[in-house]
């Protein structure tokens, strides 16, 4: 099991990544109606913006579009009508703005660490093969797995795997974070630091982030805004805004009256969805 708490990489290890990306990307999805086969809408009319470095964490019962809408962010899927814009420009899958995270790490096997890094960076072809391998193990430092560059997804826990999966999208600078249940399949230890990890990482990059998750708590904890889908094609049923203080740390976080208040408020909302479905 991958349960160490990771220190903070000095400004040098990771300053092959800090060449000209500039935080976060702001995202809007205006009046998107969206279906798989034409007669059974998954959205209708949808609108949802984000902010530059904001954390939006998007909750909703099984089946509401959580997925279709990450994937519709992406470039990935089309709309039927409607338009979705990252920093104003209409998205498609190859803008270098955009980084996926799945559930699944999705590494490829017969790569060493290292080169499952700089993968995204090969394919470009932009830079030399040594700078490359700065930016790769700079990301590694990133997540705190340098030592590991010369190990085979094989040889790695579920959690230094998906930390893995997570270096190879920031080595490309992403200035938004698309990330689909990305921590829904580890232990909950493992989930515990992996989500601290990433409030780090997002406090020191500012990237935007839209993740899905099933988890209230999770959700809470992670997010600047909850925004909660309801059954399809009702779109968007509310948001609530996060005012806990950053930086959090989960144990001290989880005490405060707020975020119990905060979290009864989203089991309430999610009770009377399914509910009313
Ligand atoms: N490739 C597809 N073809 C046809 N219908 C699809 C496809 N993918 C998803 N759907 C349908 O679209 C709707 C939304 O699916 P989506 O996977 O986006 O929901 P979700 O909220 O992510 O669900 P979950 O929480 O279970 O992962 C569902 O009714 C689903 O059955």
């Amino acid at each position: 099991m991958d349960c160490e708490i990771l220190t903070s990489p000095s400004d040098s290890r990771i300053g092959a990544l800090s060449g000209d990306r500039s935080g976060g990307a702001a995202f809007q999805v205006d009046g998107v109606d969206f279906s798989y086969d034409g007669t059974h809408p998954v959205f209708r009319s949808l609108a949802l913006t984000a902010r530059p470095g904001e954390f939006v964490a998007l909750l909703g019962p099984s089946g509401c579009g959580k997925t279709t809408l990450l994937n519709l962010l992406s470039g990935f899927l089309p709309p039927s009508s409607g338009r979705i814009t990252i920093d104003g420009e209409t998205v498609t899958p190859e803008m270098p703005a955009l980084g996926y995270v799945f559930q699944s790490p999705q590494l490829f096997p017969w790569l060493d660490v290292l080169d499952n890094v700089r993968f995204g960076l090969r394919m470009t072809g932009r830079l030399r093969d040594a700078e490359q391998r700065d930016k790769a193990m700079a990301a590694l430092a990133l997540v705190g797995l340098e030592a590991a560059a010369g190990k085979f997804p094989h040889q790695l826990s579920g959690g230094m795997q998906q930390r893995v999966a997570l270096a190879r999208v920031l080595v490309l600078e992403p200035r938004l974070l698309l990330m689909d249940e990305p921590f829904a399949a580890l232990d909950a230890i493992t989930r515990a630091t992996l989500n601290e990890e990433l409030l780090r990482l997002c406090g020191r990059l500012g990237q935007t982030v839209l993740f899905i998750t099933h988890d209230v708590e999770e959700a809470v904890f992670l997010a600047d805004r909850v925004v909660l889908l309801d059954i399809a094609p009702a779109g968007i049923h509310s948001e609530l805004a996060i005012d806990l203080p950053r930086p959090r740390r989960l144990r001290e976080t989880r005490r405060l009256e707020r975020f119990t208040t905060l979290t009864d408020t989203l089991l309430e909302r999610i009770s009377a969805i399914v509910a009313a479905a």
